[in-house]
């Protein structure tokens, strides 16, 4: 009976063991939950320390330090392309395409001081991760309220130049696993636009070959960060929202493409990021990518 119930128990811890060896779904199901879990457990450390400053975007230096030990727990290596460019004084809004939760490792590899990531408002209400969310200055919005989140973009827009902010803004507007990106919403470009700021965009390469949420494949793996060059948004107005969004897009779905067929990630930090993409070309030809490099704050 007792070597009955030793065996029982033997199996009972050998099990798990085997399951995440050899069973892809199950190894898959470990390690997302280990990050939540993870990103839970830092929310509920630090979100008290970050309580004693108040809310501010000086805590977000606080979240960052808590997501960037994730990258080595599960072997995942991350390169960085162009970081320079956001060596600027001035604020500015970044557009990042967004493929799953990970992104959080790679935004927290190039975000620069003071800036702060527009989130869902469902995200509010996941316990101490919205409070350490909000705690970071982190800005909600609404997604089901259309007008309520262009009030808030607006409120952003005075925000940013007052406070000298950075904006991080998933413009897809929800997490994209297919072999390209969805139609980007407006609200980034609006709000570069009226605070005449300058957009920076992002893109992160696919994560095909080590991550997918449909396959249930999650190992050990490597992908890079692209920061392009500046488009100036001066003397633009709303009018041009339409084709500012769409000539950022393409000039992003394209480096991403380029970034698909050419895995072996041997690009020098140099390229020329934004080749003939259109990026340089604005209605009224005032976009430019001049380079931003040692002004540094
Ligand atoms: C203390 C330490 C603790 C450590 C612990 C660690 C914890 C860590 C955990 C976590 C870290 C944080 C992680 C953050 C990451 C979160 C990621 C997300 O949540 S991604 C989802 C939210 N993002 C968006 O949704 C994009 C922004 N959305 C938009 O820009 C949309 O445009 C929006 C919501 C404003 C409207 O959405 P529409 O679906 O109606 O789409 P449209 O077509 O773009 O807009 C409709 C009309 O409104 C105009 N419009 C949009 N914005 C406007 C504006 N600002 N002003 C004027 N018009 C605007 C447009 O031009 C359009 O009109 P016409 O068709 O052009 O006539
Ligand atoms: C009380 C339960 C707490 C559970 C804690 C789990 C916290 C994990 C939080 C990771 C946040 C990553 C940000 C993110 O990637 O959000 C997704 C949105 O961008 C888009 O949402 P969706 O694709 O439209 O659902």
């Amino acid at each position: 009976m007792d070597v009955a119930l030793l065996h029982g128990l033997l199996l009972l811890l050998i099990l798990p063991v085997l399951l995440y060896r050899y069973c892809a779904t199950f190894h898959y199901f470990c390690k997302v939950t280990f990050f939540n879990l993870w990103v839970l457990a830092m929310a509920t450390l630090l979100s008290p320390f970050a309580a004693i400053r108040g809310r501010c975007v000086e805590n977000m230096k606080l979240l960052c330090a808590a997501i960037r030990p994730l990258k080595h727990l599960y072997g995942i290596k991350i390169e960085v392309l162009g970081a320079e460019h956001l060596n600027l004084k001035e604020p500015y809004v970044i557009v990042c395409n967004h493929q799953a939760s990970l992104d959080l490792m790679g935004m927290v590899e190039v975000i620069p001081k003071r800036c702060v990531p527009i989130a869902k408002k469902e995200l509010l209400y996941m316990g101490t991760v919205g409070w350490a969310c909000w705690l970071s200055g982190i800005i909600f919005i609404d997604r089901q309220r259309t007008g309520d989140a262009i009030d808030v973009i607006s409120q952003t827009a005075e925000t940013i130049r007052r406070e000298n902010l950075r904006v991080w803004i998933f413009p897809e507007g929800t997490r994209n696993q297919s072999r390209s990106m969805l139609p980007f919403k407006r609200g980034a470009f609006h709000l570069a636009v009226q605070a005449q700021v300058p957009i920076f965009p992002i893109v992160i390469s696919p994560y095909w070959d080590f991550f997918s949420s449909k396959e249930k494949k999650f190992t050990p793996g490597t992908f890079t960060i692209r920061v392009l060059p500046r488009i100036e948004t001066r003397g633009l107005s709303p009018k041009d929202v339409p084709e500012l969004t769409e000539t950022v897009r393409k000039t992003m779905v394209d480096v991403f493409s380029e970034m698909s067929s050419n895995p072996c990630r041997d690009w020098p930090a140099e390229l020329p990021l934004l080749p003939s993409t259109g990026a340089t070309k604005g209605t009224d030809g005032v976009w430019h990518d001049e380079d931003t490099t040692g002004t540094s704050d």
